[in-house]
């Protein structure tokens, strides 16, 4: 479970990514966070993995203080969580099952994994993920020599390597064509059901939203305007809250863009 509780994030320059949120997240679920641009969906995700501190408040994963944890305490919380990016965060000159393993950095000692030396069931379970991403066979491949689409499956593969619990996507299909979007948020939902790993996707499409997520949680200026059900987010809805209408795909990006 994941815990918000009234939390601020003001940068260093006064911008204020993110104004007293409460939100709690149950085990399993799978919730895209929509918004118009510089609406805080990226704060509200990296916070939630310390990889921006919060300047108020609190979160909690599984009953733990992210907020105050400290050195290997804060390692162990973040074992838990997986981060997939926009720009996939490959090392692009090494290979696939490289890239994979360095998921399992969390679970050992520093000085061995600098030596890449990795135990057998660390490169069985690379396997495995690399297998549930239907990429298997690029194992031994050059991470550049893969296509968008398929880096990005190297990505979940990497953190279903780390066994993490939680999987937070900062707009993971932003910079893919429609098939691929496809692909890989088909990926993001069967590992979500099959193993029961709690899926926070920021997303710029309300469509691709309403078709993965169970839940949607909509921002506003580092502020929550929406959060509920698939059912509940209509185009009327959303019109409504962002006070103009959008209808296709990426229009609430485009809309802020103009
Ligand atoms: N490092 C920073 N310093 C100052 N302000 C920042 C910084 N990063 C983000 N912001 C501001 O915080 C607000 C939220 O930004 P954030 O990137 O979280 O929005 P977003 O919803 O993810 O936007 P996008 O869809 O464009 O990625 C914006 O006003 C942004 O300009």
């Amino acid at each position: 479970m994941i815990e918000l509780r009234n939390v601020t994030k003001t940068y260093p320059n006064g911008t204020k990514g993110l104004n007293q949120i409460n939100l709690t997240v149950e085990k399993g679920e799978f919730i895209a966070i929509v918004g118009l641009s510089g609406a805080g969906k990226s704060t509200l995700l990296r916070s939630i993995n310390r990889l921006h501190d919060i300047t108020d408040g609190e979160i909690l994963i599984d009953g733990k203080s992210i907020t105050t944890a400290k050195g290997k305490e804060l390692r162990m919380i973040r074992r838990d969580i997986g981060m997939i990016f926009q720009g996939f965060n490959l090392v692009k000159r090494t290979t696939v099952l490289r890239n994979v393993l360095a998921g399992r950095v969390g679970h050992h000692s520093v000085p061995r994994t600098l030596l890449g030396l990795f135990p057998k069931e660390d490169i069985d379970l690379a396997f495995e993920a690399l297998d549930r991403v239907n990429i298997v066979q690029k194992a031994y491949a050059r991470a550049d020599e893969l296509s968008g689409g398929q880096q990005q499956r190297v990505a979940i593969a990497r953190v279903l390597a780390q066994k993490a619990k939680i999987i937070l996507a900062d707009e993971p299909v932003a910079s893919l064509d429609p098939l691929t979007t496809r692909q890989v948020m088909d990926d993001l939902k069967r590992i979500n059901m099959e193993l029961d790993i709690t899926t926070i996707v920021n997303l710029h499409s309300i469509d691709l939203a309403r078709q993965y997520a169970t839940r949607i949680i909509g921002l506003q200026a580092g502020e929550v305007v929406f959060d509920g059900p698939v059912s509940e987010a209509t185009d009327e809805r959303f019109a409504e809250i962002y006070g103009r209408p959008f209808h296709e795909e990426n229009h609430l990006l485009e809309e802020a863009v103009v």
